[in-house]
This record gives C-alpha cells, sequence and structure tokens, in this order.
C-alpha cells in the first residue's frame, strides 16, 4: 500500500459565538472531546468561576488589576467588556498551539469575533448559534442552574443585541437539537479545513506531482 501523504495546513482559528445560554459551551465541548487536532483558546475574565469551573481549564480567573496589566502589556488577542466584566484573549496560548499544528477554538462574543478578524482574517472562521426561540434561551438559561434571577435577567436582556450581530458571522445555525447542530459544526470544521488556501503543503505536492511525469505537457 502507498504511504499515506501528509500536507502542512494554515490552522483554523474557529469562533463559536451565541446569545448566553443558546449552547456554545456545550457544543465547544462535544468539539474538543471528539477531535484531538483542536484546542480551545481559554480566556482570562474577571467575572466569578461558576460552580465547576475549573481555573485554567474553562477560564483563568484574574481580578481587575490583573486583567488590566495583562491588556497593557499587550498580552491579548483581543478583549472586551461583556456582562460588566472584562474577558480576553490570551495570545501566547493561541500562538503556541498554531505552532504545534493545531486548530484553535474561541468561544467569544461579537466584538471578540470582529476584533480576531481583524488580526487574522481569512484564517478566521466565524460560527454563530442561535437558539429556537427566545423562551427556550430563558428556559436554557435557567435549566443550567448556574446563574442567580438577577443575572439571568441581564443575560436575557442582553440576548437580543448579541443577536443582532448574526450578519457579521460565517455560518449561522439554530440550536434545536444538540446532536444536530453540534453534527453541522464539525462538518462545517471539516470543510473549512480542506480550503486550498489553507493548504500549504499542496503547491509543492502538486509540483512534485507534475515534476514526476517525464514527459509531462506543461504548457496550457
Ligand atoms: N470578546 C471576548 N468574549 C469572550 C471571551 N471569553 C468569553 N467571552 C464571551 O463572554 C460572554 C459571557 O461568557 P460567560 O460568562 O462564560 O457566559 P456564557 O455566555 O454562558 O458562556 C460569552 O458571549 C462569551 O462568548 C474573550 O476572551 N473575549
Ligand atoms: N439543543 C439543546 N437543547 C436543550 N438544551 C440544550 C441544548 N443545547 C444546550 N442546552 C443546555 O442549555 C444550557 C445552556 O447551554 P450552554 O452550552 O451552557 O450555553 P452557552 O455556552 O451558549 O451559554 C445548558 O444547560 C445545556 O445543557
Amino acid at each position: 500500500m502507498a504511504e499515506s501523504v501528509h500536507l502542512d495546513r494554515r490552522g483554523v482559528l474557529f469562533v463559536l459565538s451565541s446569545p448566553s445560554g443558546a449552547g456554545k459551551t456545550t457544543i465547544s465541548r462535544k468539539m474538543l472531546a471528539a477531535d484531538p487536532d483542536i484546542a480551545l483558546s481559554i480566556s482570562a475574565t474577571t467575572r466569578p468561576p461558576r460552580p465547576g469551573e475549573v481555573d485554567g481549564k474553562d477560564y483563568h480567573f484574574v481580578d481587575v488589576a490583573s486583567f488590566k496589566k495583562m491588556a497593557a502589556d499587550g498580552e491579548f488577542l483581543e478583549w472586551a467588556h461583556v456582562f460588566g466584566h472584562r474577558y480576553g484573549t490570551p495570545r501566547a496560548r493561541v500562538e503556541e498551539l498554531l505552532d504545534a499544528g493545531k486548530d484553535v477554538l474561541f468561544d467569544i462574543d461579537w466584538q471578540g469575533a470582529q476584533q480576531l478578524y481583524q488580526e487574522a482574517g481569512p484564517d478566521v472562521v466565524r460560527v454563530f448559534v442561535l437558539p429556537p426561540t427566545m423562551e427556550e434561551l430563558e428556559r436554557r438559561l435557567r435549566a443550567r442552574k448556574t446563574d442567580s434571577d438577577e443575572v439571568i435577567a441581564a443575560r436575557m436582556a442582553r440576548a437580543a443585541n448579541e443577536i443582532s450581530h448574526w450578519d457579521g458571522y460565517d455560518y449561522v445555525l439554530i440550536n434545536d437539537d444538540v446532536d444536530a447542530c453540534y453534527g453541522e459544526v464539525a462538518a462545517i470544521l471539516r470543510a473549512e479545513r480542506l480550503k486550498r488556501r489553507r493548504q500549504i503543503g499542496l503547491i509543492g505536492f502538486a509540483r512534485d506531482l507534475i515534476r514526476s511525469v517525464p514527459d509531462a505537457d506543461t504548457t496550457i
């Protein structure tokens, strides 16, 4: 059997955004569990941890002074205020993952998606997840049992604003059935990985194929 071919490619910066409660964390976890070639960008945040969240795994939980220092030192690829707290993407981990040949998953809001796109342009793939209805969104926020009524009300109040940015994304999905939605997200990632401009190894591979034909007619 012929040796299998491995071609180098540019990593995908895969952004998942949604109004709070629509299911992006659930979908992210499925992606990370199923696919060893993509890893999560772990954001820093000044919001307090929720029960079950692990420092350094879900977020880096930091105080405002530390966050401000990180921002002033240029440690963030992007950062934004969300729900009265600061959230930012540390640059170093993203660079390390890309250097190691991984794709990177970002669970960030529309402001982050916009800033990342300004930094990394065509390497970024932006996916927005919508809830089937606003009633279902609120039901999910309550079912999660991680936030007080006050926090849930603030997240619902902000949801319409977040949704209004849907048209700044490359793909928009409705998370009705979570497995179906995850299947769509996985299909997007598979197709984006195959894009010609990401497959930088193709240039040499195609050239070698052509050169390997002794009397190739390469005139057009
Ligand atoms: N711009 C930006 N947004 C972030 C970052 N990390 C998380 N977010 C967004 O901040 C919002 C609040 O996140 P969180 O408090 O974990 O609640 P969630 O909406 O239930 O996931 C979500 O829209 C996240 O996508 C970040 O590093 N940068
Ligand atoms: N398609 C779905 N149908 C029903 N419940 C869902 C679905 N997707 C996610 N959930 C649930 O809704 C809640 C919010 O999901 P989560 O992934 O935390 O949202 P987000 O990260 O967007 O805030 C969680 O309890 C999760 O289990």
